[in-house]
């Protein structure tokens, strides 16, 4: 049951929907072809606009909207019925985009289409065809979903699409090979040291906590200072300039109005991108803030110049040996802006979702700290880390239950594929829904059971290919995963090595979840730790 106020926020949106009703009416004549634009289902060999109905009637775009509306009944494709012109999205906005796929799945199957408003997404958990479309054909499935309200210049890694993406990425992967990794450790464990501090606070005062905002404040440091060589310090100052305005902006983009409407009417945001600019050269966006500090660092760095002492992120985007590789100003603060994002949402949430497991599975920590006992005096390092395979389950089976990136593993078809019994028209947009393929029992034994094991290295070999994708797959996979797994492992041994971890209420078995574009903890995690040498030996 949607609480009252979700309620009131889809009736308010309902009422601005018929209040604006009218006036669209005016603009879609002349604007339609903009928002269709977003979908690109106009574009390409047998699309809406080689459809022989839409070719006679394309100048009309109430009828033109029947047609996109009526794609997925075309084609065949199951789904749920859409509203005219709201699309979904009101189911989505009562259950979120999470459940909404989930009840969809459960209905319709494998593949089925559903509108996020105005956009048409198909949404795909067969592994046969997520091959094809992640992998095998991925020249086809190189850009991803557009995003509404994206920049329309300077996206960053996770939005560039065609030659800029190739370009971006080109660059900026070398930033995470072994070799800057293994130096990226050392930040990584001065970072944990401090969280290992506040935790000990928090032991000491023996109550329940929100484990979850510690893990917040750690991310940001952590990618702050291993990509940027940024001096954050949200773990001592709560307070911390950078910690808020991150917050403020993951905290808007779940709350936004903005949101839902460019949903609706993609060509909204044409307007509201000359508003936006009005508000940025004001200085009152957490985005603007952001920018600001990076091209601050960006000043700072080039006025230290490249004495090869320092091999981070910005370095690599500043002091690029190859001049055609060299990015501009604008285009290292689009991606700077992506990591520091990327880098602080998707592991916080993976952090407190260990946590919330280990907590409700006191075995699994026994099992852990053992494994840890037996690396001797050995500190837990980059090399040590990868010397406990129980920890490795223990990370698998935590994404699997909680794949927090779930809902961005999107493609958009260049041309028409057909796979098996599933049509891809030219132009869709591609969900792979990775939750879906987690949580299915032709895949997995009882999936909603914490079961580590299944990850054993005898037990995994029999996993089927494309069933377990956190970190997405193929060309577009997520380039910082290496990063992301050692956090999240030294940071889960340090704690577990030092501390028992009690859950606050062992009754309460599911987290209410919310999707911000990553999938985190609404309420936090809370736990209450004891310390190791006062817990019950396993
Ligand atoms: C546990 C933490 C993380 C999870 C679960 C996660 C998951 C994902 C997923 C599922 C994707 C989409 C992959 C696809 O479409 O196939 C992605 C993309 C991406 N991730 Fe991560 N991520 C994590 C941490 C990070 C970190 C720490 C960074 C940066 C340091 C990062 C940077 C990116 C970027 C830039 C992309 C876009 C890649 C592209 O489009 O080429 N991620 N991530």
């Amino acid at each position: 049951m949607p609480c009252p106020s979700e309620r009131m926020r889809v009736e308010f949106w309902l009422i601005l929907y018929h209040s604006t009703y009218v006036v669209m009416q005016l603009l879609l004549n002349k604007l339609v072809m903009c928002g269709v634009q977003n979908t690109n289902l106009s574009e390409g060999r047998d699309s809406l606009k080689d459809d022989t109905r839409y070719n006679q009637q394309g100048s009309q775009s109430l009828k033109y909207l029947k047609l996109h509306f009526g794609v997925f009944e075309r084609y065949g494709i199951p789904g749920p019925k859409p509203v005219f012109l709201l699309g979904n999205i009101i189911e989505i906005m009562k259950k979120g985009q999470l459940q909404a796929i989930i009840d969809w799945r459960k209905t319709y199957g494998k593949a089925f289409g559903y509108f996020e408003g105005f956009t048409p997404v198909l949404s795909i958990s067969d592994p046969a065809v997520v091959r094809e479309v992640l992998v095998k054909d991925f020249t086809n499935f190189q850009a991803r979903k557009p995003f509404p309200l994206a920049p329309r210049k300077s996206l960053g890694l996770f939005l560039e699409n065609g030659h800029q993406w190739r370009r971006s990425r080109s660059i900026l992967s070398p930033a995470f090979s072994t070799s800057k990794l293994r130096t990226m450790t050392v930040v990584m464990e001065q970072q944990i040291d401090k969280l290992l501090q506040n935790l000990g606070t928090q032991q000491d005062k023996g109550i329940y906590f929100d484990i979850y905002r510690q893990f917040q404040s750690l991310t940001l440091d952590v990618i702050g200072r291993c990509a940027f060589g940024l001096h954050t310090n949200a773990q001592l100052d709560l307070s911390d300039a950078f910690l808020n305005n991150i917050q403020s902006l993951f905290r808007n983009m779940s709350t936004t109005v903005i949101l839902p409407i460019v949903m609706l009417f993609p060509f909204v945001q044409y307007f509201i991108f000359a508003i936006k600019n009005v508000v940025l050269a004001i200085g009152m966006n957490p985005v603007s803030w952001l920018r600001h500090q990076i091209i601050e660092v960006i000043r700072i760095r080039r006025e230290i110049g490249n004495d090869g002492s320092v091999t981070d992120l910005m370095q690599q985007m500043l002091f690029h040996s190859d001049k055609h590789q060299k990015m501009t100003d604008r285009e290292i603060v689009a991606q700077s802006l992506t990591f520091l994002l990327a880098g602080y949402e998707t592991t916080s949430a993976v952090l407190a979702f260990h946590c919330h497991l280990l907590a409700k599975n006191p075995e699994a920590q026994r099992r852990i700290r053992r494994e840890i006992k037996q690396l001797g005096q050995e500190k837990i390092s980059y090399q040590s880390v990868q010397k406990l395979p129980y920890l490795d389950m223990v990370f698998d089976e935590v994404c699997r239950l909680y794949p927090t990136a779930s809902l961005i593993v999107t493609r958009q078809a260049a041309a028409a594929r057909t796979y098996g019994h599933v049509y891809i028209p030219t132009g869709m947009n591609v969900q792979v829904d990775v939750w879906g393929l987690h949580h299915d029992t032709q895949f997995w034994d009882h999936p909603e059971k914490f079961m580590p094991e299944r990850f054993s290295p005898e037990n995994k070999s029999q996993i089927r290919p494309y069933t377990f994708m956190p970190f997405g797959a193929g060309p577009r996979n997520c380039i910082g995963s290496r990063f992301a797994m050692l956090e999240t492992k030294i940071a889960v041994a340090r704690i577990i090595k030092d501390y028992e971890l009690k859950p606050a209420n062992s009754s309460q078995d599911d987290l209410n979840l919310l999707c911000r574009g990553a999938i985190v903890p609404k309420d936090g995690v809370h736990v209450k730790l004891v310390h190791a040498r006062n817990a019950k030996a396993g």
